[in-house]
């Protein structure tokens, strides 16, 4: 959408209106962002009642990771299945769907979703949010997943809303990352910030430190120097943030800077980290790229990593580009600080 892009505060359906109007192909896929859109304020007025409409938190079953479904995550993954059986969809890849979801057959395009992300966050009245790809369907009777196998560069829009102090839509066509609000009053998105243009240097890392005794040596080099501020051989201070909220902390990074990792580590199934390539890193790193950021799995792009499962997971680092290219500088052993070298020639983010 940079080509005569829309004024701030103009809707959501304008703008994908005006977006259409300049690529006619791009209709399919404004279908399914408007269906996702609509569903997200429908999740948003449950998650703003809070514990007055029931314990959101509430157990259930266990999801395709082993995962703990929340009420909220099945609520999530219902409202966003049902816009998306209206929309023209053939297949949905969903966090809380083992296999893939037949929605529409002979539809252009498939969806990697994840309904509730953040799930730790419901029940305390933080950050949570919804994350997807839009991708075109593949047709492979020899792989049923054929949608899904393609790298995440195949994504024709990918985008994220924050269900925060404000409901936010982080959306990108493949021309720019633009943020949208929710205007409650109005139940429509509209348009704050057209082009997002993320610091290429940051001062600010987020990563769950409670983990740091599992992480390999590369990571805990490169925090540790981030640690050590400008006593160190970065030269400069860090703040840190951990929100708990893959979103919240992505929407951070993308309005002001920073870095983000969750890297694979020594606990049991934590391998290649926490977060999944198709629903969570391949749409995040597209927003982030689109917006001048980057995202990789520690050395190789995310948008270049072909998945061979729906629910496969990926180490993940994004955001200020010297920040991304300083930790693969870490992970490949190019950065060697006085006196660790002990904790180099270690595994990096990625493990076999
Ligand atoms: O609890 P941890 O290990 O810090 O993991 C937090 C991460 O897990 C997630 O909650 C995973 O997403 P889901 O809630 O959709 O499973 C991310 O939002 C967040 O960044
Ligand atoms: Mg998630
Ligand atoms: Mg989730």
């Amino acid at each position: 959408m940079a080509t005569g892009s829309p004024a701030v505060g103009t809707g959501l359906d304008a703008c994908l209106a005006q977006a259409v109007a300049a690529d006619a192909g791009l209709a399919d896929t404004a279908a399914v962002i408007a269906a996702i859109a609509a569903a997200a304020i429908d999740i948003s007025e449950v998650i703003g009642r809070g514990a007055l409409g029931g314990d959101l938190a509430a157990a259930g079953a266990h999801n395709s990771d082993g995962d703990v479904q929340k009420a909220l995550d099945v609520i999530a993954h219902q409202r966003v299945t049902e816009a998306l059986r209206g929309a023209p969809v053939a297949e949905v890849a969903s966090e809380e769907a083992e296999g893939v979801m037949h929605l529409n057959p002979g539809a252009p395009l498939a969806v990697a979703i994840d309904p509730l992300d953040g799930s730790s966050n419901i029940g305390v009245n933080m950050a949570v949010g919804t994350i997807f790809g839009i991708r075109p369907a593949v047709q492979d009777p020899a792989n049923p997943i054929a949608s899904f196998t393609t790298p995440g560069t195949a994504q024709l829009a990918a985008g994220f809303v924050t269900y925060g102090p404000a409901t936010a839509l982080v959306l990108t066509l493949g021309h720019g990352t633009q943020v949208y609000v929710l205007d409650r009053a109005e139940r429509a998105f509209r348009l704050t910030h057209a082009e997002l243009d993320v610091p290429v240097s940051a001062k600010e890392y987020a990563i769950n430190a409670s983990n740091a005794r599992h992480w390999d040596g590369p990571i805990k080099a490169f925090i540790e120097d981030c640690l050590r501020g400008a006593d160190g051989p970065r030269d400069k201070d860090f703040n840190m943030r951990w929100l708990g909220s893959l979103v919240a902390d992505a929407q951070r990074v993308l309005m002001r800077g920073g870095v983000f990792l969750y890297p694979g580590d020594g606990r049991k199934g934590y391998a290649q980290g926490r977060l999944r390539l198709l629903y969570e890193a391949a749409p995040i790193a597209m927003l982030m790229e689109q917006a001048g950021a980057g995202a990789t799995d520690g050395g190789r792009r995310i948008l270049e990593i072909a998945a061979t499962g729906i629910h496969e997971r990926v180490p993940l680092v994004f955001g200020s580009q010297e920040e991304v290219a300083c930790v693969a500088k870490y992970v490949d052993g190019r950065n060697h600080s006085a006196g660790r070298s002990p904790l180099f020639g270690q595994r990096g983010l990625i493990r076999s």
